[in-house]
């Protein structure tokens, strides 16, 4: 395709998902949808680019108004993302030499909120947990994320499908933590691999693999996943309860509950009962209150964690709407609770970077839950052999009391979890 065409499209689409309508994933799958001209290559850019300009938005939104052209184009030339010479033959000679100066514009001479490209309501809490720590963090949330795999193993082993990948040209290399993870280098297209259409592998964040482990749910065990969404941790609790007991997954989106059933095809499990309720107070829940022996709540969240792959968020997102999720994240907890057997467990778990959807939570339910007793997460993850556990946790006395994942730290998305035994 012409670089001028390229650009003028590529314009279009950051013209689109700066509105912030819906979400940035959604509006780049709707406009390759209609836009069938566009090979993998020139989508790459596409959304390469937009993706760019939602990370650097404000230094872009700063560097802008001395360029030439609309908004987006400028925006979409800012962040392009491809050859300079390739880019520099769309443009005329007042853009090439806009673009020359805001080449030369050097990092010390940027303001702070240029260079973190953050909401001033997001740095605040950032800081005070991080210190130091804040500025590897920006710069790990202006990276894309790995991909990371879970071997399903139920059926395959992780060196197995590690090698079946290798004959695939696919370089994948075992996940740190996660005894079930593959990281792979750049992003292949999975589907066409016989691996994928047989389910020995789910495209699963190693940190949202730890979650599943924490639960460590057993064979013949009753288990519910409170907030299964497209059932990601379902599949990956179904396969450490052996496919044997029943796996409840709830969820008040049966949209979400429908994409969770090709994947429950494909992974052979069939321990799992996927269940659409009302609310978090649905007849369906009452009745089985008290007989369950494992509950995850993975709940609603800012998505926070996720920066990384949804550099939108930090735009869609508000100080008001964390703490509506806040309220919605203590009901949720509160009512999942009640499933949880004498002696079962209970995990609560985010993919929030905020303290308030986490810690606070996590501490206000177990004040308010005396018969609940908080497990130190690094103990549990030592007791089932992850690698370096204590540096995957903090808070409480000992420092090991939550699971805390940061993208800087971990390579993983921020993620949080609580772990309570019920007396
Ligand atoms: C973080 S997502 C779950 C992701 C999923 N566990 C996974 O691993 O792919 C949170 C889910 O909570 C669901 N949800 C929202 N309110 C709920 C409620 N009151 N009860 C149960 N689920 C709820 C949302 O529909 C969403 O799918």
């Amino acid at each position: 395709m012409h670089p001028k065409a390229l650009l003028e499209a590529t314009a279009d689409l950051v013209g689109l998902v700066l509105k912030f309508d819906h979400p940035a994933d959604q509006v780049v799958s709707r406009f390759f949808r209609d836009h069938r001209e566009f090979g993998p290559r020139e989508r790459a850019t596409l959304a390469e680019t937009v993706y760019t300009v939602l990370r650097k938005k404000l230094l872009f939104d700063h560097l802008s108004p001395s360029g030439t052209g609309s908004k987006e184009r400028r925006m979409a030339i800012l962040g392009f993302h491809g050859p300079r010479d390739f880019l520099k033959s769309a443009l005329n000679d007042v853009e090439k030499r806009w673009l020359d100066n805001c080449d030369a514009v050097q990092e010390s001479d940027l303001l702070e909120r240029h260079r973190h490209n953050l909401p001033e309501w997001l740095v605040a809490p950032l800081k005070a947990q991080l210190g130091d720590e804040f500025w590897p963090l920006v710069a790990s949330l202006q990276q894309p994320a790995p991909l990371d795999l879970r071997v399903n193993m139920l059926h395959d082993k992780r060196a197995d499908v590690q090698k079946e990948l290798a004959k695939a040209a696919l370089k994948a290399v075992p996940t740190p933590f996660s005894p079930w993870g593959l990281r792979i280098e750049g992003k292949p297209a999975l589907t066409k691999l016989d691996a994928f259409a047989r389910g020995a592998i789910e495209v699963q964040d190693e940190g949202s693999q730890l979650l599943a482990l924490l639960l460590d749910a057993k064979r013949g065990e009753m288990v519910v996943d409170f907030c299964a969404g497209a059932g990601g941790k379902t599949l990956a609790i179904g396969a450490t309860m052996r496919n044997t007991g029943r796996l409840y997954a709830f969820d008040t989106s049966a949209h979400r509950l429908d994409a969770l059933k090709p994947r429950l095809a494909r992974s052979k499990l069939s321990n799992v009962h996927p269940a659409a309720i009302a609310h978090e107070r649905d007849e369906r829940i009452k009745r089985l209150a008290g007989k369950i022996d494992r509950v995850l709540v993975d709940a609603p969240c800012s998505g926070l964690g996720t920066l990384r792959r949804n550099p939108d968020l930090k735009w869609r997102q508000s100080a008001k709407a964390v703490e509506e999720l806040t309220a919605k994240q203590t009901a949720i907890l509160q009512s999942a609770a009640r499933l949880v057997k004498s002696g079962g467990r209970l995990v609560y778990a985010t993919c929030s970077v905020l303290p308030e959807e986490n810690e606070a939570i996590a501490e206000a339910f177990s004040a308010a839950n005396p018969d609940f007793v908080l497990q130190d997460a690094a103990d549990l993850l030592d007791g089932l052999k992850v690698d370096a556990a204590q540096t995957l946790c903090a808070g409480g006395e000992s420092a090991r009391r939550y699971l805390r994942l940061w993208p800087h730290r971990h390579a993983t998305d921020g993620f949080f979890a609580a772990v309570w035994n019920r007396k």
